[in-house]
């Protein structure tokens, strides 16, 4: 019998992680990669004790791993009782198979059930917490072999170990029923907050994007002085959050989004349709891009991909560098490593900079937002007109002045 796990106070999960890489792949890219998978680990409380990496061209078709680092991976196991083992990438029904008879004691769990566990934790509203249980189920019915139960989100475990083959059909009928029963629950409610949008005014709509943990709900505060949870976890947000703003005298929705991840589900966007459906229908993108984080260039491509995968490429852009309070330079000249940029004007110098609608801001420290407000009321107001056209029209600079002094008074 397979060990159950639960979350308890007493003890927290241990885990270690298994990559493999590819000869292109540079030994930081991989660092970078299992850095991500254990903070995952650690939003879920999970103790990451150890990494395993294995460089293949191709992911062994029955073990993942070849099989001198499984016997590697499996001794350190058995020596210090981990609980569980996270692999970086979708594991196959046959994977599972093999590695659970390989590891025996052991919790064998990929980098998708761990996401889609974080998103079951931190869902709040009712479509939300419709939409990451559809994706689970859809996650779970073809690799039910042994894998997971359908107890197991009930009982509050993080995967446990399956059902016998004589219960097998049963488990998978009921999951095709609870799919199809969450399908039609999610229709009803994907058709409530139609209705509620088509009932909001027509007005310009932005949305806040970016990779996950780059500062789009704490910007969200900030710009609106809006009551937004912030933290430094991986998917704070699941829920969207819209809120009325008015920006010198001009309103506008701002909505914050769920954060992009590399490897995101793909039953996960599928099933979370509807609130990626804020960003699809937005007029402005704000996108939000965390520069002190060493792989932001790389964020950047997977946030880009995954707005093309919904078809929300083709909208008014702006790229946000956050976090400059933070950003050691390592490799863009003619700044030093011991030497960032300093003023914004330095900052325009990085070739990230070119691109016209860059801004570079310190949500935490305020530092530039009058910028970004500047940067925003055009592009809002640009987008209001077009709406409105024969709207009484205002005038940044005056506006700015005369509200900016108010303000400070
Ligand atoms: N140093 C620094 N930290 C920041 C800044 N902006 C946000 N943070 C921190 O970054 C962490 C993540 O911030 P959030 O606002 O939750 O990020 P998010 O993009 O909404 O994250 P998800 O909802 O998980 O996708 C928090 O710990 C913030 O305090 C900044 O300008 N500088
Ligand atoms: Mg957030």
């Amino acid at each position: 019998m397979k060990k159950e796990l639960y979350y308890t106070e007493e003890k927290q999960p241990t885990a270690v992680l298994v990559a493999v890489s590819n000869h292109q792949q540079t030994a930081e890219q991989t660092q970078e990669y299992l850095d991500e998978l254990a903070f995952l680990a650690e939003t879920m409380g999970i103790k990451t004790l150890k990494s395993f990496t294995q460089k293949l061209d191709k992911i062994d078709p029955r073990t993942f791993v070849g099989k001198g680092k499984l016997e590697e991976v499996s001794n350190y196991v058995k020596q210090y009782e981990v609980d569980m083992i996270i692999f970086d990438d979708d594991l196959s029904t046959s994977h599972v198979k093999n590695l659970d008879r390989e590891l025996k004691d052991c919790l064998v769990i990929d980098r998708s059930l761990l996401i889609l566990q974080i998103f079951m934790k931190r869902a709040k509203t009712a479509q939300a917490k419709t939409q990451v249980e559809l994706a689970q189920y859809q996650y779970m019915l073809p690799r039910l072999t042994n894998l997971w139960t359908h107890h197991s989100r009930q009982r509050g475990g993080i995967g446990m170990k399956g059902p016998g083959e004589t219960e097998l059909e049963t488990d998978k009928r009921i999951i095709r029923d609870k799919i199809s029963l969450l399908k039609k629950k999610l229709e009803k409610l994907d058709k409530q907050s139609h209705v509620r949008r088509k009932s909001r005014d027509r007005m310009v709509r932005v949305a806040l994007v970016g990779y996950t943990n780059v500062g789009k709900s704490t910007l969200m505060q900030v710009i609106g002085k809006a009551d937004v949870f912030a933290e430094n976890k991986l998917f704070a947000t699941v829920d969207s959050t819209v809120r009325k703003m008015v920006l010198y005298n001009i309103p506008f929705l701002l909505t914050d989004t769920v954060g992009f991840i590399r490897k995101l589900p793909t039953t996960l966007i599928e099933s979370f349709k509807s609130t990626l459906d804020e960003i699809v229908e937005a007029d402005i993108l704000l996108h939000v891009v965390d520069i002190s984080h060493d792989s932001f260039e790389e964020q950047i491509d997977v946030v880009n991909k995954t707005l093309a995968e919904i078809g929300a490429q083709d909208k008014t852009n702006i790229l946000v560098f956050n976090k400059i309070d933070q950003f050691t330079n390592k490799e863009y000249p003619p700044f030093e490593e011991d030497n960032p940029p300093s003023t914004i004007a330095e900052w325009k110098q990085l070739y990230m900079g070119k691109d016209e609608k860059a801004i570079f801001i310190s949500a935490i420290q305020k530092e530039n937002i009058e910028e970004l407000r500047k940067v925003l009321f055009e592009e809002v107001s640009k987008k209001f007109y077009e709406i409105f056209p024969n709207h009484e029209k205002y005038d940044y600079n005056q506006l700015w002045f005369t509200e900016d002094k108010k303000q400070e008074s």
